[in-house]
């Protein structure tokens, strides 16, 4: 059977000698207080180039520090400091540095009759205080693509209407379109919504907003465009300290052409650059390595922010302040007291609008950033600080400890297309995806982490769910059931449909007699929080505003999570894993999918009153020889065998010494469609 997936043409550079040479700005005249800095770009190296403007800036960050330690004493000057144009290696020392101070800065800010501690100390308007901070340009590259209208511009006015953005923030479109500034603005007006808690000036401040942006055409070279962009940022920023960030929200054919425009032609000299870079990160582990080189000839790591947006969740961010400032979880956090995690991803309604999702799938759209960056973070070693790159460190660890997947670990699924779909899709394209991983390290081994992600289930669920063994010895078994293994804690992070915290615990039924009951400690948000939760991408946007770059992966990382998932891609490319067709919605896709998979491949029978009382005994299953009548698959599908209990049914058939059979399956102790 022919293949006919995309491939990626990455056209690439030539990076076999020196850096390319990068044009800053042609000529800076950068004032500061009386120190006055002119320097010529001579088309240097970019090492040059940048080292230079970062001794430059350094220079200017002392001589600021010195000068505002006489005007207002030592903890505004740091503050000052903080958000000021620094070159990016500057900023990180300030950062270190400036925690002590921070928190002190913290406690004077906190609101004097809630005693709440503003969440992000470094709204940028704090850089006006005592005097100009740098000036920032954004430039959107693909500004009248569905991404920018629908997620990027809508993010960036509220953080603007939130007071994140500095009042002299500046905001450009750019795509190869004949559009005038009003054009771009009534595109940007028409997806813009206030935030509820603001409403008052919502006109006002979406005007404001709108009065920053500017319309680029590129036209159809994107080095003049970069060019053209650079000078109109020039003369916007007038010679003064200035930062720029680059969304490179354009398609993935377009991505080199346009980053290497960019790195070349409208990169500034006065401040740091930061360049984001959409998904999906290359097509495969070769072409994703190519990609990177490419990139990396052009700009240094630490310039690049590769965007997820689904790691802008709070459920992202959570996971580690959960685990690290909360003395319950750390101490458990291992093979020796967790029996398996679960990852749960689930979309109710199969999304049409990703136009590369035909021949990515879901495991190059979901499985290789979402889920493989959630189980770095949640199965991370403690990183040495917070800082972006300590934690990087931690998540490439796990990630090059995740065993690679064998083929036959994983379930995959695809839904029927309907006539009315925008996509069609490739018959190897997956839209469902289920599997079991292991990390081979210390804390993990033998611990499953099983995945569940696809499009088109009947519920929107974004959940993690660890699951603890059981209480050894417990002297309440007999009051537990049948099955101890219902019995079991579990912490239940979600995310969607509502987020929430949930503790399971067994428990004394009050009154007389010793009756036990599982229940659960529920940190329902929306019962807790009164605030709206921002969009994934003001909080990534904001990261990189603030350079912190934890959630965004690093070319290490990239190049890890490909080596994962090769075997199963290239399974697929070879047509020796099919995706299972199933029907949407479907109730229990997963379930349905599993049990036809796993109980047809394996040619079992299921015993009807197995089923209905849901006392299954996975020997007979896996012994007899003759295949499940159709009947039998829809028993299956209507009992709602879950999707943990057939992977642990599999599991067990292959590695019996870790999942010893039991009489009974644990089988309702976990997740249902
Ligand atoms: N849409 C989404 O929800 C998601 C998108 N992404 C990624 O984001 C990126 C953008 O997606 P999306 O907005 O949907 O794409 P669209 O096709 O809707 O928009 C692409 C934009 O890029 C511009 N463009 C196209 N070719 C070039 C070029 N050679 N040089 C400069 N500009 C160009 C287009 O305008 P013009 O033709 O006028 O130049 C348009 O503004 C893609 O990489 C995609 O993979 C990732 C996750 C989700
Ligand atoms: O990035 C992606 O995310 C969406 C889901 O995002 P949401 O904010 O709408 O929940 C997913 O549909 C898509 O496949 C993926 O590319």
């Amino acid at each position: 059977m022919s293949l006919s997936f995309p491939t990626l043409s990455i056209p690439s550079w030539d990076s076999s000698t020196s850096r390319p040479i990068p044009q800053c700005s042609s000529s800076l005249n950068v004032s500061a207080g009386s120190l006055q800095v002119v320097t010529k770009n001579s088309g240097g190296g970019a090492g040059l180039c940048r080292r230079f403007c970062g001794l430059k800036l350094w220079v200017i960050k002392r001589f600021n520090l010195w000068k505002k330690n006489r005007e207002f004493g030592p903890l505004k000057e740091f503050m000052t400091i903080k958000y000021q144009s620094l070159p990016d290696d500057s900023a990180e020392e300030t950062k270190r540095l400036s925690k002590s101070e921070e928190s002190s800065l913290h406690e004077l800010q906190a609101d004097p009759f809630t005693n709440v501690v503003p969440s992000r100390s470094h709204s940028l308007n704090h850089a006006t205080e005592g005097g100009r901070g740098p000036s920032l340009c954004i430039a959107v590259i693909g500004a009248t693509g569905e991404l920018a209208r629908a997620k990027i511009f809508p993010a960036l006015f509220a953080l603007y209407y939130s007071g994140f953005l500095p009042e002299d923030v500046v905001i450009f479109g750019y795509s190869r379109k004949d559009l005038t500034d009003e054009d771009l603005r009534s595109i940007i007006a028409s997806t813009l919504t206030c935030r509820i808690d603001h409403q008052q000036n919502c006109g006002d401040k979406m005007e404001a907003f709108l009065s920053k942006t500017y319309y680029l055409n590129g036209g159809y070279d994107n080095c003049v465009g970069m060019s053209n962009l650079n000078a109109r940022m020039e003369q916007i920023e007038g010679g003064s300290k200035a930062n720029r960030i680059f969304y490179l929200s354009v398609p993935q054919e377009a991505l080199l052409d346009v980053a290497s425009c960019l790195a070349d032609n409208a990169q500034t000299c006065k401040g740091w650059n930061r360049i984001i870079i959409e998904k999906p990160f290359g097509f495969d582990a070769l072409s994703s390595q190519q990609f990177t080189k490419s990139l990396l000839s052009k700009f240094e790591e630490k310039q690049l922010y590769r965007i997820d947006h689904l790691l802008g969740r709070n459920l992202i961010e959570n996971l580690t302040v959960l685990r690290f400032s909360n003395l319950v979880f750390e101490p458990l956090w291992s093979r020796t007291y967790i029996r398996n995690i679960q990852i749960i991803l689930s979309e109710d309604l199969h999304s049409q609008t990703r136009r590369y999702f035909d021949g990515y799938g879901i495991i190059r759209d979901i499985v290789h950033s979402h889920i493989l960056q959630t189980i770095a973070l949640l199965a991370m070693e403690p990183p040495i600080s917070l800082d972006g790159e300590d934690i990087r460190n931690e998540k490439v660890k796990v990630l090059r400890s995740i065993r690679r997947l064998d083929p036959s670990d994983v379930i995959l699924g695809q839904y029927k297309s309907t006539s009315g779909d925008k996509v069609n899709l490739n018959n190897l394209t997956p839209t469902f995806f289920a599997a079991a991983l292991y990390i081979d390290n210390a804390r993990w081994d033998g611990v499953p982490f099983l995945i569940k992600t696809g499009l088109g289930l009947i519920k929107h669920r974004v959940e993690i769910r660890i699951n603890f063994h059981n209480v050894p010895g417990n002297l309440y078994r007999e009051r537990l059931g049948h099955n101890i293994d219902l019995a079991t804690n579990e912490l239940i992070l979600s995310d969607a449909p509502d987020e929430a915290i949930l503790v399971k615990i067994n428990n004394k039924i009050p009154g007389l007699g010793l009756q036990l009951d599982a229940s659960e400690l529920n940190l329902l948000y929306k019962d807790k929080y009164s605030a709206e939760v921002p969009d994934s991408y003001e909080h990534l946007l904001l990261d990189v505003i603030d350079g912190d770059n934890h959630l965004f992966m690093r070319s290490d990382e990239l190049a890890a999570a490909w080596n994962i998932l090769t075997p199963i891609l290239q399974e697929i490319d070879k047509n020796n894993a099919t995706p299972e067709l199933y029907e949407i919605p479907t109730k229990v896709v997963g379930s349905f999918l599993l049990g036809k998979v796993l109980f047809l491949s394996h040619n079992s029978v299921l015993d009807d009153e197995q089923l209905t009382t849901g006392q299954i005994d996975p020997q007979p299953l896996l012994s007899k020889s003759s295949s499940l009548p159709e009947a039998k698959l829809d028993l299956l599908h209507k009992f709602h065998v879950r999707f943990q209990d057939v992977l642990i049914l599999e599991l067990r058939r292959r590695q019996p010494q870790i999942y010893p059979t039991n009489k009974v399956l644990d089988h309702r102790m976990t997740i249902a469609d």
